[in-house]
């Protein structure tokens, strides 16, 4: 990889791009090689969600990923090179893509932000292996988006990255991308001018077929605890909902943005017309100069009605001694993981209420210093799935998950997010989450099982859980 420092001129002109190119391309050393050209530019603050809207191809790969009350966003539009790969090996294939890239890979432009470079998307399935004969994803995709816009606050930038080979057409190429760049500056501050809300007002039928199965499924996870298979586990539920016309993934995302502001709001399109997307609470882990917060989240409860109320739900929480070994399993297993890579993890000894819109959970982060030498993949690789989604042992419990539920969970619970050439990540587990396709969504939520649960109240907590997404689509 090669990093170009910064260019006093930041191709403000169509002339200095295409000539830049044109000299890429004449550097090429022989007929097979091809470069990628990353090319950062700070512009206006943009809402990359109304770039999503006006630029991304429901034909094509394409990944939102936005925290509201962090006043971070980030579209990826298209891929300019991309992998999708199966099996137990899924993470390692994922990372020798990712240097492969980046070693062909020069980066040109203003760098005052660690969003103004190449990031690789990443949209992996919770289990290693898809069993459906056409699965709207494979275990792993990553991709290097052709086009990245990203807005912190008041500052916003995008990336273009273009793949450069002898037969590339640069006049072409220059063309295509300055219009791209004219079309983003043109949106310039529009975080003031965020997408207006539209008339889009459908109704909605809701299919629920398996709740006996759940509850089946729960108490039969309960003999298991009993006698002692497993100590802990998550089954989810998945239900159907017909929406009366085609589902609006931006005024979607819109909605869960403005009303899961303390969510990682996120949508995963496959470019075959399905699209997943959310608002999910839980960090798998983010990396940022070497420090590693990871979530161990566990345990709800509904918010109260009123202040008194909401403190007395948040206090039985953390008091109740089946919430806490719920907790405590997913907090004991993401240190003891992290302790196998050689990582020193500290966490709060007294957990924390994490409080949503509506639901309220025991929470503790965990942090930890990462060498350059651990990649992220790495650490995502021994992580999932933690004993928030899965159970404990991890592989009995997977077992019986696949046993239990009468779905394919696909993404939901799996990691997403994006990895930059520093080893700066941040990832979340795809959990409070939907499969959109067309007027049609599969919205799925679970719910830790341990010695003490009830099958009825581990029901009404997944139906808090789906709320969010039920209501955002309509
Ligand atoms: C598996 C889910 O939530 C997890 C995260 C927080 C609290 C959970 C619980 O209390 O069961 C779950 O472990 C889900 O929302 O689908």
């Amino acid at each position: 990889m090669t990093v170009t420092p910064l260019r006093p001129h930041r191709f403000q002109d169509y002339d200095e791009l295409h000539q830049f190119l044109l000299l890429c391309q004449q550097n090429l050393h022989h007929k097979e090689q091809s470069k990628i050209i990353s090319i950062s530019l700070e512009v206006p603050a943009i809402d990359p969600l109304v770039i999503l809207e006006k630029m991304a191809q429901p034909e094509r790969l394409s990944f939102y990923w936005e925290q509201p009350e962090k006043s971070e966003a980030i579209a990826a539009i298209d891929a300019v090179t991309y992998l999708t790969v199966a099996g137990d090996s899924r993470f390692q294939a994922a990372e020798e893509f990712m240097a492969e890239c980046l070693e062909k890979t020069t980066i040109v432009g203003d760098k005052n932000h660690r969003w103004l470079e190449p990031l690789f998307f990443c949209i992996f399935t919770f289990l290693d292996r898809v069993t459906q004969p056409h699965p709207p994803f494979l275990p792993a995709t990553v991709f290097l988006p052709k086009l990245q816009v990203f807005r912190r606050g008041n500052t916003g930038g995008l990336v273009a990255n273009l793949k450069v080979d002898k037969k590339t057409n640069i006049d072409a190429l220059t063309k295509q991308t300055w219009q791209q760049f004219q079309l983003v500056k043109k949106q310039g501050n529009s975080v003031g001018n965020r997408l207006t809300k539209s008339s889009y007002k459908p109704s909605i039928q809701i299919v629920d077929r398996e709740s006996d199965r759940f509850k089946s499924g729960v108490n039969s996870a309960l003999e298991l605890i009993k006698n002692n298979q497993i100590s802990k586990i998550v089954l989810a539920h998945c239900i159907e909902v017909i929406v009366s016309e085609k589902i609006s993934v931006v005024e979607c995302l819109n909605k869960l943005r403005d009303r899961h502001p303390d969510c990682y709001i996120f949508a995963a399109n496959n470019g075959k017309g399905q699209v997943f997307l959310g608002a999910s609470p839980e960090r798998l882990i983010s990396i940022k100069n070497g420090q590693l917060i990871a979530d161990a989240l566990a345990g709800s409860a509904p918010r109260g009605k009123t202040p008194t109320q909401d403190a007395e739900f948040a206090n039985l929480l953390l008091s109740s001694e089946k919430e806490r070994r719920e907790h405590h399993a997913v907090l004991e297993f993401i240190t003891d993981r992290l302790q196998k890579l050689g990582l020193t993890p500290q966490a709060a000894e007294v957990p924390q209420i994490l409080p949503l819109a509506n639901i309220q959970h025991i929470w503790t982060p965990i942090q930890a210093q990462v060498t350059p030498k651990v990649h992220p993949l790495q650490i995502i690789s021994l992580l999932h799935p933690t004993p928030a989604v899965a159970g404990t042992p991890t592989k009995i419990a997977c077992q019986h998950i696949r046993r239990f539920e009468p779905f394919e969970r696909g993404l939901y619970a799996a990691p997403l997010g994006w990895i930059n050439h520093q080893g700066d990540a941040e990832f979340i587990v795809g959990i409070r989450s939907a499969l959109v396709e067309g007027d049609r969504a599969k919205l799925y939520a679970g719910a830790g099982i341990v010695a003490g649960s009830d099958p009825e109240q581990e029901f009404a907590e997944i139906q808090l859980k789906l709320q969010p997404l039920l209501k955002a689509l309509v």
